[in-house]
């Protein structure tokens, strides 16, 4: 541990490892299926997965939910609501809600690693009511109103 590393409280109920780092400056922890069976997930077909954890983020923190590369490279398996957000506020179980986005089958198993997690800071608003908005060279401009090169 760090100094500057961040302490969360974790209860786990998996019957897995605390999820870990898994290379020295790896943003995200990768976090693995707490599941009593496997869960067989056919093409565009969607599941929440239990993850046995719960956590108590500091306030200002959130979790980001994010899918793995590698498991939507070779499987197209992705997060439908990516990136998943677990407020610091929230007590409950963090689940991971799977979708395959690929034309065959996938097998979700127990211990499998699913998804990664990584911890940042977020910024609190309040509103103040503008007449207009300062001048910018992009001014409105978006969606590939830069070129397409
Ligand atoms: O991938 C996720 C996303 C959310 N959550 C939990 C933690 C989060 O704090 C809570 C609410 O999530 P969110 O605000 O995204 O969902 P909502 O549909 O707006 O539900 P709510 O009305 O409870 O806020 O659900 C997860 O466990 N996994
Ligand atoms: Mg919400």
């Amino acid at each position: 541990m760090n100094t500057q590393d961040l302490l969360v409280n974790v209860i786990n109920q998996s019957k897995h490892t605390l999820p870990s780092y898994q290379t020295q400056h790896s943003a995200g922890m990768d976090l693995r299926a707490n599941l009593d069976a496997p869960v067989t997930l056919k093409p565009l077909q969607r599941a929440l997965i239990p993850t046995g954890l719960f956590i108590e983020l500091p306030e200002g923190h959130e979790a980001q939910i994010r899918p793995r590369s590698g498991l939507a490279y070779k499987h197209g398996i992705s997060i439908v609501n990516s990136p998943g957000t677990i407020d610091a506020d929230y007590r409950g179980e963090i689940k991971v809600l799977l979708v395959n986005l690929s034309d065959q089958e996938f097998v979700v198993e127990d211990g499998e690693r699913i998804a990664q997690m990584v911890v940042a800071r977020y910024e609190r608003i309040v509103w103040r009511a503008a007449e207009s908005l300062t001048d910018t060279e992009r001014g409105a401009g978006g969606y590939g109103s830069t070129g397409t090169k």
